[in-house]
């Protein structure tokens, strides 16, 4: 069966509003992987577009085009594109700042055990060589806003960020939609913010790269965001650091008899909650487990709104999958790659010997992924799409550089590895580096030998 068959079979489900199941054994079970995979990755070339032409616009009007997209996309005619951050509590909400503080310290904790010391060692040639890690000058934070900016995202990049050092932290938000303004600000000044950029979207993203009459140039760009915010960070990669591509949310909850049903219901539909097109899947070897979620869910369906993320993200991307034997169970983890993974079974630090392809890992029942979105300490900005095979969530590294240093302190040193240099620049048809060793070799006045 060919893909686009299985778009056509996708989009049947989808008419239903039903999610998909899928049993490892059926022959198809492969393809209709892919095709799930394929459609949240390929389907953007309209984003694609629209992010070339905003670049286009941005380069050469400024601050007009963005405020003309600000008008356009989010409806805001504000002129008003940045402000400064003040340390004011005055009015906030001390109860909520008291539980970011909670967040603060959590994240801190964990973050501060990211640090990595620089290194230096001398070798037996004497040639002394090191890494030293220094930070990145500034960086623009960007706070998604699925219904309010999700302040806890500000906080995932501010902390690593001033651990790491960097002096000029800038976020940019929707700030139209921020219902508690003043609790924003109190928690962009704990957060060592420097100024607030009142818009979100794409255009954001091409701002902070680029830079503006009113938006810094930074060095660097982090936060989750949507579809729009995840092309557009990967359109400006290069002009600017990005920090992963980390779009709408994905859940995979691996349940075994021993799982609670409801708790499992629950914790898979929450995570659809983010995004019109956040995946939620459930990994099973019991037929049961998985079709009592489904009624579960399915019942749920009927008492939330028709325009609901949820509603939308259960028959898009919703997926019941049964699993015959364990070999299929990591084989299907390894194939989707999730962003957050939760073993909610009796064995679930054992089953993490055999993961490789995960964001975050949450072990055992009472470890929903819900507590990783917020307090557990650990960064939530993590990369999607199947890119936690082969790249990590935010970190303090994330936000520092690597130098290498190199010093052959006496012409000794310089002599005892001048034979393996010479010889391979020659090799490889470049003369003067060879020059640059050799003019070196045989002069007798040089300080320290
Ligand atoms: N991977 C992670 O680490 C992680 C963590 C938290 C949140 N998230 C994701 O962040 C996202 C938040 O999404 P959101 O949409 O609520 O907030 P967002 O801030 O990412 O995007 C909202 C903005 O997108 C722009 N936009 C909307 N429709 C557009 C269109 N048709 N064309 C161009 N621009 C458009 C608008 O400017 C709007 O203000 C979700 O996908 C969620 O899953 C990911
Ligand atoms: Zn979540």
């Amino acid at each position: 069966m060919s893909i686009r068959m299985i778009f056509l079979l996708l989009l049947t489900y989808r008419k239903q509003n039903m999610c998909l199941r899928l049993r490892s054994d059926s022959p198809l079970f492969n393809k209709f992987i892919d095709g799930i995979i394929a459609d949240r990755t390929l389907n953007t070339q309209h984003v694609d577009d629209l992010i070339e032409r905003m670049e286009e616009l941005i380069s050469k009007y400024s601050d007009k085009a963005l405020m003309a997209y600000n008008k356009r996309l989010d409806n805001v005619t504000s002129r008003l594109l940045r402000i400064k951050v003040e340390h004011d509590v005055s009015g906030v909400d001390l109860r909520a700042l008291f539980e970011f503080k909670t967040l603060y310290d959590r994240l801190l904790s964990y973050h501060s055990r990211q640090l990595i010391r620089d290194t230096f060692y001398v070798d037996k040639e004497g040639v002394i060589l090191g890494s030293v890690w220094k930070p990145l000058s500034s960086i623009g934070i960007y706070v998604p806003c699925e219904e309010t900016p999700n302040i806890s995202s500000m906080f995932m990049s501010a902390i690593p960020a001033r651990l790491a050092g960097i002096k000029h932290i800038y976020v940019a938000t929707p700030y139209h939609k921020i219902k508690d303004k003043r609790l924003f600000m109190a928690c962009a000044s704990i957060c060592g913010v420097e100024c607030i950029y009142t818009f979100g979207g794409p255009q954001a993203i091409i701002a902070l790269a680029l830079g503006t009459e009113t938006v810094k140039k930074v060095d660097k760009i982090t936060g989750p965001g949507n579809i729009y915010i995840t092309a557009a960070k990967k359109r400006m990669f290069g002009r600017v650091g990005i920090d992963g591509l980390a779009g709408p949310s994905e859940s995979v909850i691996i349940a075994d008899k021993s799982a609670d049903t409801q708790q499992v219901s629950v914790d898979l539909a929450a995570q659809l909650e983010h995004d019109k097109s956040a995946l939620a899947v459930l990994i099973t070897k019991t037929p049961k487990k998985a079709s009592a979620v489904r009624s579960n869910i399915n019942a749920l369906m009927k008492l939330v709104p028709s325009d609901s993320n949820i509603k939308h993200s259960w028959s898009n991307y919703g997926l019941t999958i049964v699993c015959k034997s364990s070999t299929f169970l990591y084989n299907t983890v390894k194939k989707i790659s999730p962003e957050h993974l939760h073993l909610n079974t009796s064995n679930a630090f054992e089953m993490m010997k055999w993961i490789h392809s995960a964001g975050s890992i949450f072990i055992g029942r009472h470890s929903p992924i819900t507590v990783g979105d917020y307090a557990a300490g650990c960064n939530h900005v993590l990369t999607t799409n199947i890119i936690p095979r082969f790249s990590s969530g935010l970190s303090v590294l994330d936000f520092m550089t690597r130098k290498s240093v190199i010093c052959l302190p006496t012409l000794r040193s310089l002599r005892s590895i001048s034979t393996p240099c010479i010889e391979l620049a020659l090799r490889e048809n470049m003369d003067l580096h060879a020059l640059s060793i050799g003019c070196r070799l045989h002069v007798t006045n040089n300080v320290g030998h």
